[in-house]
């Protein structure tokens, strides 16, 4: 209906329509600004994505956890100017507590590692997946919420937890059918800024800043970035030798500019050593240029890209050894990843990965005739009780035809059909829907067991 067909100038047809449904008490069916809902298709990809993140953190050894996805605010109140903190979804709450949705999960881990302490045999690995939330003016449009995949190793050192963690990220992408011609994962160390700004004499509290402005030097024309940065007091010369060392091509340039001890250089050296030895070095890249955007990185950081260049980050993660100190807690060496679950699903869609998930159960069991419902009803728990997924039609009145497409359409393999006349001799008949053939079987036959069918 246009708007001039309601007689009404100027007001849109949507308008138009919102206003007849309000008149019928209709409520906004729409989910909340930026978020989506799961309808049983939506919810089978989903599920199979999680089941992948979940089987690949327990091949590696990673345990389970979960955290509110509600949280005191002040757990991600930071002020390195990270666009994760300046749209936190934060909000009081009854009794004007200051708390947010989580904008990650990292800062949960660190405080429940906080609260086990001394208790958490070290080193640690642990795993989640949890839904993550931002406040975006919806001038963009995009989502308010994803789900993220996380991987942490707790109380390593060495290089060899960043390499387990890249580990986990290629096994996955090998089990969803993704190659290193696909995607590539990008590392680098921000221990290589540390040291200019060292040298620079730049205060070690501007290091975190630093980092997430010069993050951004894939998105800001680089004045824009020099700005920033003398902004916060880099020096030009310093601004220089930063944005040389992102713009190093290999790990031997970037040893000639920082010099042969540099930890950077070093940690980098070792970790492509193990990368090969993992059989995953056609994966990694060295790239000076990454640095991600969070602020808590101290040392390796990486993230998965589309070698294509058309997509977002796919993943992305490093070592944060400060972050349980800047929470008030005593330090322990941290590296994890988060791993997003939109890019990864365009990425799939687009490289024709998806899997095609249909509906599964294994028998639809019928009563032909409403007086056996009982007995049907008895069939199906009993086939249940030995595991099969059976789907029993509760709607009266549905004859062989229905149940031949309604069988097709959740793909089921047999077809149980429980009639008048061959219950009366003691049998039902089963249709396999897959090998075509019909046999008439006697629940027993069917069940291996007999306890309720006495009842009926
Ligand atoms: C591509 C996408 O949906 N990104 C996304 C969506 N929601 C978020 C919510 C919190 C933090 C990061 C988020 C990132």
């Amino acid at each position: 209906r246009s708007a001039e067909a309601s007689g009404k100038p100027g007001r849109s047809s949507a308008a138009v329509d919102h206003q007849a449904d309000e008149s019928k008490g209709l409520i906004d069916t729409s989910p909340p600004r930026g978020t989506r809902d799961f309808d049983p298709q939506d919810m089978r990809l989903r599920s199979w994505l999680f089941g992948h993140w979940q089987d690949v953190s327990r091949q590696c050894g990673f345990e389970q956890v979960d955290f509110p996805v509600v949280e005191n605010e002040e757990l991600f109140v930071r002020k390195a100017g990270e666009e994760i903190t300046s749209q936190l979804y934060n909000f009081a709450d009854k009794g004007q507590r200051r708390l947010a949705l989580r904008p990650e999960l990292t800062p949960s881990l660190a405080r429940l590692v906080l609260k086990k302490a001394k208790s958490l045999p070290l080193p640690a690995k642990w795993w989640t997946i949890g839904q993550c939330w931002r406040y975006e003016r919806m001038t963009r449009g995009r989502r308010r919420e994803h789900y993220q995949w996380n991987c942490d190793i707790i109380g390593l050192e060495g290089v060899a937890a960043e390499a387990e963690l890249l580990a986990a990220i290629t096994l996955f992408f090998e089990r969803v059918g993704i190659t290193p011609a696909d995607v590539g994962i990008k590392v680098n160390s921000r221990k290589s800024l540390q040291a200019i700004l060292t040298q620079a004499g730049v205060p070690e509290e501007r290091f975190a800043a630093v980092c997430v402005i010069v993050d951004k030097i894939e998105k800001l024309p680089e004045e824009k970035v020099r700005e920033e940065l003398a902004g916060i007091g880099v020096t030009s010369k310093a601004a220089d030798k930063i944005l040389a060392a992102m713009a190093t091509r290999s790990l031997e340039d970037l040893e000639k500019l920082l010099g042969p001890d540099n930890k950077a250089v070093a940690d980098l050296r070792q970790l492509f050593t193990l990368a090969e030895a993992y059989g995953m070095a056609d994966w990694i890249v060295f790239d000076a240029s990454v640095v991600r955007g969070l602020s808590y990185y101290t040392g390796i950081v990486f993230e998965g890209f589309d070698r294509q260049g058309v997509l977002r980050a796919i993943c992305g993660g490093g070592r944060y050894d400060g972050l349980l100190g800047a929470l008030g807690g005593e330090n322990q060496p941290m590296c994890g990843f988060g791993f997003g679950d939109a890019v990864i699903m365009e990425l799939l869609q687009d490289r024709g990965l998806l899997p095609d998930l249909s509906h599964e159960v294994e028998d639809l069991v019928l009563a032909l005739d409403e007086d056996l419902r009982p007995q049907a009803s008895c069939i199906a728990q009993q086939l249940r009780q030995k595991g099969r997924r059976v789907d029993l039609v509760l709607e009266g009145g549905r004859r062989m035809k229905w149940a031949f497409k309604h069988a097709e359409r959740i793909s089921a393999q047999r077809l149980v059909l429980v009639g008048k006349e061959e219950w009366a001799q003691g049998n039902v008949r089963i249709k396999n829907l897959e090998t075509r053939e019909q046999e008439d079987m006697t629940p027993t036959a069917l069940l291996d067991t007999t306890s309720c069918l006495g009842a009926v």
